[in-house]
C-alpha cells in the first residue's frame, strides 16, 4: 500500500492538463521500459477531461497508441455505442483520434444480449483480466501502469459505493453492480482488491462537491463507507484535484507549495 500523495492545481482545465502530460510521460516511461503500457480508463467528467485534454496535447503523439492496453475501471450497463456508456465517451474524447490496436482495447461489455445481466457480464471480464495476467503481475488481474478514478460526491471510486456489496467484495475482480445511487443503476465495476492490483492509482477530483468526499476519503474513513479511501496503488497512489476539491483538506495534507 502506498501512501496518498496529493496534487493541488488551480483549476479543473489545469488539473486535467496537467495529468494528462504526467499520463503521456508515464506511457512512454513504461512502452520504454517494458515494451507496452497498460491504463485503465474511468468514467465521469474528470476522467473524459483527462481524455480530451491528452487528445489536444502536444506531446501526445509521443506516445505509440499501438502497443497501449486499455481497461476500463467500471461502465454503465448500457447498449453499445449508448451516449451515456463510458466507452462511448471515451471514444468521443480520444480513443477515435488515436491508432489504437484493437485487440488491446478491453471494453466492458454491453447490455446487448451477449450475457444476462451485469453479473455475467462481470465474469466474462474478469475472466478476460485473468487471461491477460501473467506470471509477474503475481494475480487474478495484470499490474495495470497506471488507474485512473474519478471520485464522487459520496466518495464512490469506479461503481463501488459507499456501504454497497460492490465496496465489500474481497475475492472477485470484477462485480455487477445493481441498485447504484448514480445513474444508470446497474453496473460492472472492477472492485478494490483490482484496483490495488495497479503500480499507480490517480484519482481525479475537481470542484467544490467533491470537497468534503475528499477530505473524508484522505483523513482515514474506512473503505467501506468512503470506497475512494480504499483505492490506492502498489507503488503509488495520487490524488489530483483543483483547489476546490481542496479546499477542505487539513494543512498536514495539502502539499506545501501549492495554491
Ligand atoms: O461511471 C461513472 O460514473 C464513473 O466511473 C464514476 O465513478 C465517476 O468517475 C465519478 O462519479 C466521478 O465523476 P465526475 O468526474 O463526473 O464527477
Amino acid at each position: 500500500m502506498s501512501t496518498p500523495q496529493v496534487v493541488v492545481h488551480r483549476d479543473k482545465e489545469l488539473m486535467a492538463q496537467a495529468a494528462a502530460a504526467r499520463l503521456i510521460t508515464k506511457i512512454v516511461d513504461a512502452q520504454a521500459a517494458r515494451g507496452s503500457a497498460s491504463v485503465v480508463l474511468t468514467g465521469g467528467r474528470n476522467g473524459n477531461g483527462l481524455l480530451a485534454a491528452l487528445a489536444t496535447a502536444p506531446a501526445r503523439d509521443a506516445v505509440d497508441w499501438s502497443r497501449l492496453d486499455l481497461w476500463w475501471g467500471d461502465e454503465r450497463f448500457l447498449p453499445e455505442g449508448d451516449p451515456e456508456r463510458n466507452a462511448t465517451q471515451a471514444r468521443e474524447a480520444l480513443l477515435d483520434a488515436v491508432e489504437l490496436d484493437p485487440a488491446r482495447v478491453h471494453y466492458m461489455p454491453a447490455a446487448d444480449g451477449t450475457y444476462d445481466d451485469a453479473d455475467a457480464a462481470a465474469e466474462a471480464y474478469a475472466a478476460e483480466l485473468a487471461a491477460a495476467a501473467r506470471p509477474e503481475d503475481h494475480g487474478p488481474v495484470p499490474c495495470f501502469d497506471v488507474l485512473l478514478l474519478g471520485v464522487g460526491p459520496d466518495t464512490h471510486v469506479a461503481s463501488l459505493f459507499p456501504e454497497l456489496p460492490g465496496v465489500r467484495e474481497t475475492e472477485r475482480t470484477v462485480v455487477g453492480v445493481h441498485g447504484a445511487p448514480k445513474p444508470p443503476p446497474t453496473r460492472v465495476s472492477l472492485t478494490l482488491p483490482a484496483i490495488r492490483a495497479a503500480r499507480e492509482v490517480w484519482l481525479l477530483a475537481a470542484g467544490e462537491d467533491k470537497a468534503n468526499a475528499v477530505t473524508m476519503a484522505l483523513s482515514g474513513a474506512g473503505e467501506i463507507q468512503a470506497p475512494a479511501a480504499g483505492a490506492y496503488g502498489r507503488r503509488r497512489t495520487l490524488w489530483l484535484l483543483d483547489s476546490a476539491a481542496a479546499a477542505k483538506l487539513p494543512r498536514g495534507l495539502y502539499p506545501p507549495s501549492s495554491p
